[in-house]
Formats: structure tokens, C-alpha cells, sequence
């Protein structure tokens, strides 16, 4: 961690905020944590995007580095502190809008100012969460499985388990309960499965100037087209080893593959390609898991959901089944995550990104640090 290293200790209350590759909004949600167990889970707040603002992120996603991102920069800022006015945290977590995501390319970029979200709202910030991750080798993402394996104890879990978060791209989570530590050998494997929402919502827009096709209604009407489901299954990313990571964009390739297609086939094939990469990912995990809990919007798609119960030989629920909130999962992650960094404890680990020891990451901003 950059900055002060200095942080209160025991409990902390803290606040995480996300803003996912979807676009559609900011969430944010309350966690109380020492860095390592849960206390207790408290309030949530969610700050949709009005669809200008939604148009001026789209228009810079991808662009960095670059100049031009200040329009962005001020509907991220502005979000962020709108949507934390009701909370009273003493550590926020501030993820930021993912631009662009090539690890080992251009690197990792979240769109957001944590020294001015400190200042805007008078308390500490934890924002760049990824980049030295990246920098030590590592895929910066996903960076959620440190808070699964505090959510798989706190749920008592008493055999190996998944977490999935079904979001514009999807990722899982393999946890092993019966170790001490997330960076406890054998205890998490993690990476990105593929494409999930974020093509379907392409689709949805391109064709029928939809955000998202609700409820799978139009998927439901469509037949999957499996010539187009193999050539995608033949993409190279599926039979790489883990730990392995996406951009929002790394799959556009889905968008071809269904060109042809009506409508409702497109959105049929599209929505299985995507239950189609986590049944891919499954055979990557150490062992079958006892269960899979779904987190992110893909669960309330019965079409995905179906896909994926028909594919997977164990129970595939929603998180909600064991007391958990998937709509705000990745929220709370970066609020433990927060909470971790002023502490120095790791964030990630070779299982969990390939980077190559346990590292931790993050600037800790100070509101008055600035001024
Ligand atoms: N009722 C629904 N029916 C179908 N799809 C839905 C429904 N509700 C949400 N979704 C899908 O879930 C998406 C939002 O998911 P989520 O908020 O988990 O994504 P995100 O956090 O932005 O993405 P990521 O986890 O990749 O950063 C929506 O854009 C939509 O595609
Ligand atoms: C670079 C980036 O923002 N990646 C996101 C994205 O959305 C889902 C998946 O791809 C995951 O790798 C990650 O988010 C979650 C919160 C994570 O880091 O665990």
C-alpha cells in the first residue's frame, strides 16, 4: 500500500463501492470487518447511471491511456459521492470504473480520483486496488475471492464450494472451508470464466435499443444455434489453466458468431455461450464443488440459471439461499478488500491471480492529505 500505513485496529466499519462493467450504476454496502472475519453486514445504497452519463462512460471505455476522460472522470466522482451520502464510514473501499483490462499489455486502469472521493466525503479511501497486482506479475483480477473464502466461513460451509458472480463477465470462485487463511495453500482458486451479461446487453442494444433482455424473455423464445456455440467453445481462453482474466470487450467474437441469426436465437445462443464458459471453467477447479452460489444480475436470468442447473451436477443457487445479498457481493468485497490493504494483509494470491507471492495493493487517501 502507498501512503500511511497507520490505521486504527479491531473492528471497522467500512463502506465498498462498485462500479461493475455492466454500467448500469454504483453500488455500495456496508461491512463491518476486522480484515479477516465478518462481523456484520449493514446498509446498501445503489446510484443508477441516467443514460447520459451511461453514454459518456461507454464513449471513453477502452481509451486509456489517453486524454479526453474528464467528462468520465466528473460522472464517476459524482456518483460515487452521491450514492455514499447516507453513510457515516470510517474506511471506504473505491473500486472505480474499469476502462481497460490487459494485464499484460497496456495493464489495468479504474477510472477514479480516491484523494478527491477523500476530500468530497471526509474520510480515508482505499482506491487503485489492482495495479500492483499487475505490476508483481499478476492478472489484477478478480479480486473478490479473498472476501469469498471470508463469506464461506461465515456461512460455516463444510466442503468445498463456488462462488460465481454472473456480471458483464463472469468469475469463479473455489474455495476450500477447512483451511485457516484465503492465502492458505489449496484453500482458493479463481479467474474470469468468460463473457456473461455485458454481449447480451450488446445485443439487446444493437438490436432492439433494449439495455438488457429481462428475465431472459427473449432468450426464451429462441433456439440455441450450436454450430455458433462450438466455434465459441473453441476460443483458446476456455482450455487455459487459471488463474486468467477478462475485458469487458475480450469476447466481442459472440456478437459474430450470431450475426445471422433472429433475434431470439441470438439471445438464446448468446445466453448459452455464456453458461457454456462456466461449465468450461468447472473443470479447471481442484474438485467438483459441493454447490455453486450465484452472485451478480445473471442470476435473476431463469434462462442462464436453467442452462447452468441442467449442465452442473450440484446444487446452483443464488446467494440469497444462505443469507448473503448477490446484488451487492462485489460491494462488500471491496469494503473487506478496503479494510485488508490499511491492515497490510494480502489481497491476493498466486491461486487467485498468478501473481507471484501474496500481495496486497491499494492508496490509502486521507481527507486532509491534500489540502
Ligand atoms: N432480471 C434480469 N434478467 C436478465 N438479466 C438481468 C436481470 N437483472 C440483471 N440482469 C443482467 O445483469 C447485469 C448486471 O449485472 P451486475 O450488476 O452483476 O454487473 P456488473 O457488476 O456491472 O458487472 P461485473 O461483475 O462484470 O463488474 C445487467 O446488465 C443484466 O444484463
Ligand atoms: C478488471 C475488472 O474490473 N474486472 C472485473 C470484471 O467483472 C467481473 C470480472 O471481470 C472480475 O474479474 C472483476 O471484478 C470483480 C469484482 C473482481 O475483481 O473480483
Amino acid at each position: 500500500m502507498k501512503g500511511s500505513n497507520s490505521f486504527k485496529t479491531g473492528l471497522v466499519k467500512a463502506v465498498g463501492l462498485m462500479s461493475g462493467t455492466s454500467l448500469d450504476g454504483v453500488d455500495a454496502a456496508e461491512l463491518v470487518t476486522d480484515g479477516m472475519r465478518i462481523e456484520s453486514f449493514g446498509a446498501s445504497a445503489y446510484r443508477a447511471y441516467c443514460d447520459a452519463e451511461r453514454t459518456t462512460l461507454q464513449g471513453v471505455l477502452g481509451r486509456w491511456p489517453g486524454d479526453g476522460l474528464a467528462d468520465a472522470l466528473d460522472v464517476v466522482q459524482t456518483a460515487h459521492t452521491e450514492v455514499l451520502q447516507d453513510f457515516t464510514p470510517e474506511l471506504v473501499g473505491f473500486h472505480g470504473q474499469t476502462l481497460a483490462h490487459e494485464p499484460r499489455g497496456r495493464g489495468t486502469h479504474q477510472l477514479g480520483d480516491g484523494d478527491a472521493l477523500a476530500q468530497a466525503i471526509g474520510a480515508p479511501v482505499i482506491w487503485d486496488f489492482r495495479s500492483n497486482d499487475v505490476q508483481l506479475g499478476g492478472e489484477g483480477a478478480p479480486l473478490a475471492p479473498f472476501f469469498h473464502f471470508a463469506c464461506a466461513k461465515w456461512i460455516k460451509a463444510d466442503a468445498p464450494l463456488a462462488f460465481l458472480n454472473l456480471g458483464g463477465v463472469g468469475n469463479i470462485t473455489w474455495v476450500d472451508p477447512s483451511k485457516n487463511a484465503p492465502e492458505e495453500q489449496g484453500a482458493l482458486l479463481a479467474f474470469d470464466t468468460g463473457p456473461a451479461n455485458a454481449p447480451i446487453n450488446d445485443l439487446m442494444q444493437s438490436r432492439l435499443g433494449l439495455s438488457y433482455d429481462k428475465d431472459g424473455a427473449l432468450a426464451k423464445k429462441g433456439t440455441v444455434e450450436t454450430g455458433a456455440l462450438e466455434l465459441f467453445l473453441a476460443e483458446t481462453y476456455f482450455a487455459r489453466m487459471p488463474p486468467k482474466s477478462l475485458d469487458r470487450d475480450d469476447f466481442s467474437v459472440m456478437l459474430e458468431l450470431v450475426r445471422e441469426l433472429c433475434d431470439a436465437d441470438a439471445a438464446a445462443t448468446m445466453t448459452a455461450m455464456s453458461a457454456a464458459a462456466v461449465m468450461q471453467g468447472m473443470r479447471h477447479c481442484p474438485s467438483a464443488p459441493a454447490r455453486v452460489l450465484v452472485c451478480g444480475g445473471g442470476r435473476h436470468n431463469p434462462v442462464m440459471m436453467h442452462m447452468l442447473r441442467e449442465a452442473l451436477d450440484c446444487p446452483v443457487d443464488p446467494v440469497e439461499v444462505v443469507g448473503l445479498d448477490g446484488d451487492m457481493l462485489e460491494a462488500q468485497a471491496f469494503a473487506y478488500l478496503a479494510v485488508r490493504v490499511a491492515r497490510g494483509l494480502p489481497t491476493s494470491c498466486p491461486t487467485t491471480t498468478g501473481v507471484s507471492a501474496n500481495v496486497g495493493g491499494g492508496i490509502l487517501s486521507r481527507p486532509n492529505e491534500t489540502e
